[in-house]
Order: structure tokens, then sequence, then C-alpha cells
């Protein structure tokens, strides 16, 4: 299987490709559709971001308003890569089993649409990286349109991300898209045509990886089970989730949080004097 890596800026256009390609029956891993799942209540990265940042991110019903935390770290490198330490761990793992998921079904090439691919360091686990671009202006533009944001809340956005010049001069495969959607799905038709590695190939390294690739997403599928066990305290005392053992206000009395994982371990042992 070929894996690429499909990144670009902020609006610039990659579901509009991840959407051409799928239509060519390619799997995509979506990264921000698996930061979406990580966060919700009693998900992995939940605890920790309630602990981090703390109960000003939490909805009434005890979900992460994510409007909020977007104003927090949109426009603050310290408070991003804060959010960025706690959620991309688990992104990436979940990714990885995506992939070992796509490969053992015998897909002969798979898509990460990331957007964060070069700032996280993802390019170097790619075969090729394909860089959806618009100019700058033209991305600002889509994403006020898009987002109904401010032109200043796009501007603080677009600026949390490696500039897209620079990412298309890193690319293997630009694709542009800053006029029509006809002109950017014959570009995606093209791109297919030079990237889907034939039968006999793919179907040599699939009997090659197979069972190291199915070894591996055994492990990681038992390691994340022990560790939410071990989060939920099933090995004796184990391990508080972490926005109850912080002080960032999560036990508030008044503070209303219906999550049953959160209100389960608010009932947990005292803390100790510092909270742990
Ligand atoms: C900050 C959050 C809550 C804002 O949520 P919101 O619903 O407003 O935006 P959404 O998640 O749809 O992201 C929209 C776009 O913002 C950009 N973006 C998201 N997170 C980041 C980040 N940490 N740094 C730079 N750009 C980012 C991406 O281009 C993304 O496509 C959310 O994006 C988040 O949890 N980000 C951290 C996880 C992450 O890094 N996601 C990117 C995938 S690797
Ligand atoms: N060629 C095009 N012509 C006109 N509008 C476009 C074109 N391509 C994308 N758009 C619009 O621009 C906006 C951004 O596109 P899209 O959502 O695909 O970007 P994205 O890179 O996936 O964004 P994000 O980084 O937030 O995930 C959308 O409203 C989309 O409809």
């Amino acid at each position: 299987m070929r894996l690429v890596g499909l990144t670009g800026g902020i609006a610039t256009g990659k579901s509009t490709v991840s959407h051409f390609l799928a239509a060519h029956q390619v799997p995509i891993v979506d990264a921000d559709l698996i930061a979406r799942d990580i966060v919700r209540p009693g998900e992995v990265a939940f605890h920790a971001i309630c602990d981090a940042f703390g109960p000003a991110v939490l909805d009434a019903d005890g979900s992460i308003n994510r409007q909020r935390l977007g104003a927090l770290v949109f426009g603050n490198a310290d408070q991003r890569r804060k959010l960025n330490s706690i959620t991309h761990p688990y992104i990436r793992i979940e990714m990885l089993k995506s992939v070992l998921r796509h490969f053992m079904a015998g897909a002969r090439l798979c898509v990460l649409d990331t957007p964060l691919l070069f700032e996280a360091g993802l390019h170097r686990w790619v075969h090729a990286v394909v860089v959806v671009y618009c100019p700058d202006g033209l991305q600002k533009e889509r994403l006020v349109q898009r987002d109904g944001l401010s032109p200043l809340q796009a501007q603080l956005r677009i600026d949390s991300q490696m500039p897209i010049e620079r990412k298309k001069a890193m690319a293997h495969f630009v694709i542009d898209n800053s006029s029509s959607l006809t002109r950017t799905r014959t570009q995606v038709d093209d791109l297919i045509d030079q990237l889907m590695p034939s039968r006999w190939l793919a179907g040599a390294i699939w009997g090659l990886l197979l069972l190291p690739a199915s070894s591996l997403y055994l492990l990681l599928v038992v390691f994340q089970r022990i560790d939410r066990w071990r989060r939920l305290g099933f090995f004796g005392r184990g391990l508080r989730p972490a926005g109850i053992a912080s002080n960032a206000g999560i036990r508030n009395p008044g503070l209303s949080i219906v999550n049953p994982d959160l209100q389960m371990h608010s009932l947990a042992p005292a803390a100790g004097p510092n909270g742990f």
C-alpha cells in the first residue's frame, strides 16, 4: 500500500480534494475527524484537556466548547503547544490504527488528510506529500466565508500554521485549488494515475507485511485497552483521570458536569495534599 500525506493550509481545500479522492474509492484517514473523536467526554484526551485548560473550555453539558478552546489556542503559541502535546500522541495512534486497518483490508493507496502534516513531522512517514494550494488572500477569504470568522480571527488561524507558500515548496505534488472545482477534480484524477501502485506490487507488499501489520494492530488495541483500564483505576487505586486531579476547578461542586465518567471518579478516595 502506498501512503500519501495530503496537507495544505486551513481552508485551502483539503476536504474538497479528499472528497474527490474518495470518489475513486481511495481510503482517507482524516486527522480532523480523529481529533474530534478523542476529545469527546470520556475519551482519552478529554480529561487531560480539562486538567490543562480548566472549566472555562467546557459547555454546560460537560463537553468541550470548541469555539472557546479555539479562541484560547489560535493566537497563543504556548497554549497551542499545550493542546497539541495532549492531542497529537492520541491522534497519531488512531491514525496508525486506521492506516493498518486499510492495509489489512487490501487498499493499494491510503491518504492521510492532515492539516499539520509538516508541523507534526508526519511527512517523514509517507511515500509522497500532496499540498492543496491556494494563495493566502484567497485562503483567508474562503475561511471567513465558510466559518463566519472576522478577518482578524481568520488571520490568527492562518498564522498558527506553517505558511502555505513554504508547504508548497516542500511538496512532492501540488494541487492548485485557486480556480474552479472542475479544474481541481481533473488534477486529482491525474494524481491518482501517478500515485496508484500496480496490483502486483501492492499484492506482494501486502503478502509480505500482513502478519507484522496485524500483530502491530493487535498490540495497539491491547495497549489502548490496558491504558483505559489503568485510567479508570481497574488496577488498584490506579490513575485518577487528569481532569479530576487538578485544582483547575473541575471538582467545583457548583459546576454542572453530566459526564458519567467524571461523576464516577469524583467519588474516588480523597486526593493527597497536592491533589493527586
Ligand atoms: C482548537 C480546536 C478545538 C478548534 O476546533 P474547531 O472545531 O474550531 O476547528 P477544527 O477542529 O474543525 O479545525 C479546523 C482547522 O483548524 C486548523 N487547526 C486545528 N488545530 C490546529 C492546531 N493545533 N494548530 C494549527 N491549526 C490547527 C486545521 O487546519 C483544521 O483543519 C480543534 O481544532 C483542536 O482540538 N485542535 C487540536 C488538535 C489538532 O491538532 N487538530 C488538527 C489535526 S492534526
Ligand atoms: N475550488 C474552489 N472554488 C471555490 N470554493 C472552494 C474551492 N475549493 C474549496 N472551496 C471552499 O473553500 C472552503 C474551504 O475548503 P475545505 O473545507 O475543503 O478546506 P480545508 O482545507 O479542508 O479546510 P480545514 O483546514 O478547515 O479542514 C469551503 O467552504 C469550500 O467549499
